[in-house]
């Protein structure tokens, strides 16, 4: 074997996702929609990726075609070191939306051991799942609650366990709290944060705003208009460690103004 065989699988094997040259087309009744141009990212195992971006660039668009909800019109894309179809196939994505998407009929536990069941667990075990991960979540305690019952961020926090309770390798929260006030939202990126910290799961998270992307994010990809392009991508120096007062220092700042100059840029480029 020489040594570029053996390098290959080692280095692809960090890579979480590899997406080289995709461009998307949505053919509509009248004109063809151009939602992504050429778009090449690499994200490693273990990376927080933040896809930010003015309304329409296509950032719900890359992230769908990375989990094979979209197909791409040219180009590749490889997860895992497979492709997005033979990856799900493995399980490796788990979704949270804006909208948690619970079950109203079934309380916090039956929603989250639901799934699992439906992926062929036992009662027993799933329950038990279940219940990790919603302590994950700081949810013990409300398992026999219903979703109305329990605020916008706590809904979140259980579609975030159910999302978890696959052990996805790859965790995809498109705008996750966008609907949310500031004030759990802050609470909401703490916890993903200290969520991340401890697991090193890879995340791609779509966001609007800078703070959160920047507070989250070991990585940021800034995205133009459409047809979305990448604009930036700035690997984040923060500290891997992070608390809200962060946001507060000159290094955050200066990151985010790093970002807002880069959709600013992408805006009149
Ligand atoms: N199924 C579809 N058919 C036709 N056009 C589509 C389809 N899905 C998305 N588009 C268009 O592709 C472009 C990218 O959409 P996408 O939802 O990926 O953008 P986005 O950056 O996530 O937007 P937002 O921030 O508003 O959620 C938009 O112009 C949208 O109207």
């Amino acid at each position: 074997m020489t040594t570029t065989q053996t390098l290959r699988p080692a280095d692809s094997s960090r890579l979480a996702v590899q997406v080289s040259h995709a461009s998307v087309v949505y053919q509509t009744a009248d004109t063809p929609v151009h939602a992504l141009s050429d778009i090449d990212l690499d994200i490693a195992e273990g990376e927080f990726v933040s896809l930010i971006g003015p309304s329409g660039c296509g950032k719900t668009t890359l992230m769908r075609v990375i989990a094979d909800l979209e197909h791409i019109s040219a180009g590749q894309v490889l997860v895992n070191g497979v492709s997005p179809h033979d990856a799900r196939l493995a399980r490796a994505y788990g979704y949270v939306f804006q909208a948690p998407a619970l079950f109203p009929w079934r309380t916090v536990l039956g929603n989250v051991t639901l799934p699992l069941q439906i992926q062929g667990k036992g009662r027993a075990e799933a329950r038990q799942i279940a219940q990790e991960h919603l302590e994950r979540v700081g949810l013990k305690g409300f398992e026999g609650k219903y979703p109305w019952q329990l605020s916008g961020g706590m809904q979140q926090r259980v579609s975030i366990a159910r999302a978890l309770s696959f052990e996805p390798k790859i965790l995809m929260m498109d705008e996750p709290f966008g609907a949310l006030d500031e004030i759990t939202r802050d609470r909401l990126n703490e916890q993903l944060q200290q969520l991340w910290q401890r697991e090193r799961r890879t995340v791609v998270f779509v966001t609007h705003s800078i703070a959160e992307a920047v507070y989250l994010s070991t990585k940021i990809v800034v995205m133009s208009p459409r047809p979305g392009r990448i604009v930036k991508v700035i690997q984040s120096p923060l500290p891997d460690e992070r608390h809200l007062g962060l946001r507060d220092t000159p290094e955050f700042m200066a990151l985010a103004h790093e970002v807002r100059e880069a959709l600013a840029d992408g805006h009149h480029g």
